[in-house]
């Protein structure tokens, strides 16, 4: 009975959800609205929809039904009521390798096929290993913090005091199960960490920023990567922008509370003449974390999967170029470029590299996948170019 109603509210939610929200908006307002439901069945609701979109777009000619059976059986490690009355000759096994696990899906279903969870996986960058990162999509990623420098015991300490299993990634980084209520813990005024993702946190390790050097976080949004180069150096003269004017408002109360308190705040729109705002300036670092696909995330939106078209590789290859070259622009030579996104894929990565090297001359310092898809957590890419003299 209780398996039969949890598919009954998961079928709801499939019906009422939109599609052109994140799950993560969507949800809370939808338990707003039936506020019958307790924390046990909001979790499994939860649990039920967020794997059902892991399977992307594998066995689409499938019934819902059979589709979330097939979802909770590669997506669970241990066995749940759920599985056990839905589908018992499998329920038993949710504890064997992914690999095992893909192997009696296909017995089950001979259509079923890995690659049609990411369709595009022809055209990721070549250095990632296709099949762990298809299945990666099967696992949650974790949640990570930030420690800020100097309050290290003391984050653990409070972790450790509530109870909360975490682990030491090395460089201030922590990690633990996605959906731990940090904010049962810690007062929401706290400036002890930031939650950000490892690989995000990973990026800084480009920057190298001299003091008092003039640096540009061009598509900073609410900040995460200014508050990584002034972790490195806080005496830095340093300007963000965004397109967006509301997130910046978050980067001021997130700066404030980090004590980044001097800065220049822009809004603006990169693919447009920026002249007139930034004539007069020139910088000895520019970040550029590129608005993209966000194809390396989807781990934690997987109904992002359904939602996407091939065609948004070629759109996000074109902005990301016509910004780089806009920015470009205010860059000192001898002086570093460092471009970031959150994609798998060569287009918006390697590619966009060739054409600042071929096309500008910007010579490749370094440039990688940082490969999340192997530990849990989002998989980026970062290169630091160099300007010519
Ligand atoms: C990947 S996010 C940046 C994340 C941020 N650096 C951080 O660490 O949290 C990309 C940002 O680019 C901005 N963006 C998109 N199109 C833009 C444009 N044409 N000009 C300037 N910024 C743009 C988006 O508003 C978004 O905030």
């Amino acid at each position: 009975m209780k398996a039969l109603n949890q598919l009954k509210t998961f079928q709801r939610i499939l019906q009422e959800y939109p599609g052109d929200t994140p799950l993560g908006k969507f949800l809370p307002g939808f338990y707003r609205q039936n506020k019958q439901m307790g924390s046990t069945d909001r979790r499994v609701a939860g649990r039920l929809i967020y794997n059902y979109f892991r399977l992307g777009n594998a066995l689409r000619e499938l019934v819902d039904e059979q589709r979330l059976i097939v979802a909770e059986f590669l997506c669970n490690t241990q066995t749940n009521s759920f599985l056990q009355h839905f589908k018992p000759e499998w329920a038993g096994c949710a504890d064997l390798p992914i690999t095992k696990k893909i192997e009696m899906v296909q017995h089950a279903y001979p259509e079923f096929k890995l690659t049609d969870v990411f369709p595009w996986i022809g055209q990721v960058s070549p250095s990632i290993d296709k099949d762990a990162f298809l299945a990666s999509f099967f696992t949650q990623p974790d949640l990570f913090i930030r420690i800020r420098k100097g309050f290290e015991t003391h984050v653990k300490a409070e972790l450790t005091n509530a109870g909360i299993t975490f682990k030491d990634e090395g460089n201030n980084c922590l990690s633990m199960p996605n959906g731990t209520r940090l904010e049962n813990i810690f007062p929401s005024t706290q400036n002890w960490y930031e939650v950000q993702d490892a690989s995000s946190q990973q990026t800084a390790q480009l920057f190298k920023p001299n003091k008092w050097d003039a640096w540009w976080d061009a598509c900073a949004a609410s900040g995460g990567k200014s508050l990584l180069l002034h972790e490195q150096e806080p005496n830095l003269k340093l300007v963000v922008s965004d397109i967006r004017e509301s997130i910046l408002n978050n980067l001021d109360e997130r700066f404030q509370r980090s004590g980044l308190t001097k800065y220049q705040k822009k809004q603006l729109d990169l693919t447009a003449n920026i002249d007139p705002e930034l004539a007069n300036y020139a910088f000895d670092g520019i970040i550029l974390d590129a608005p993209c696909s966000g194809s390396g995330t989807w781990g934690r939106t997987p109904e992002m999967i359904a939602q996407f078209s091939k065609g948004k590789i070629e759109f996000f290859n074109r902005l990301q170029s016509d910004i780089v070259r806009n920015v470009v622009k205010y860059l000192k030579p001898g002086k570093p470029l460092i471009y970031i996104t959150c994609s798998a894929f060569k287009a918006e990565n390697e590619d966009v590299v060739k054409m600042l090297s071929e096309q500008l001359g910007l010579e490749v310092e370094h440039q990688g996948v940082i490969k999340g898809y192997e530990h849990k957590a989002d998989t980026m890419f970062a290169a630091r170019l160099i300007k010519p003299v």
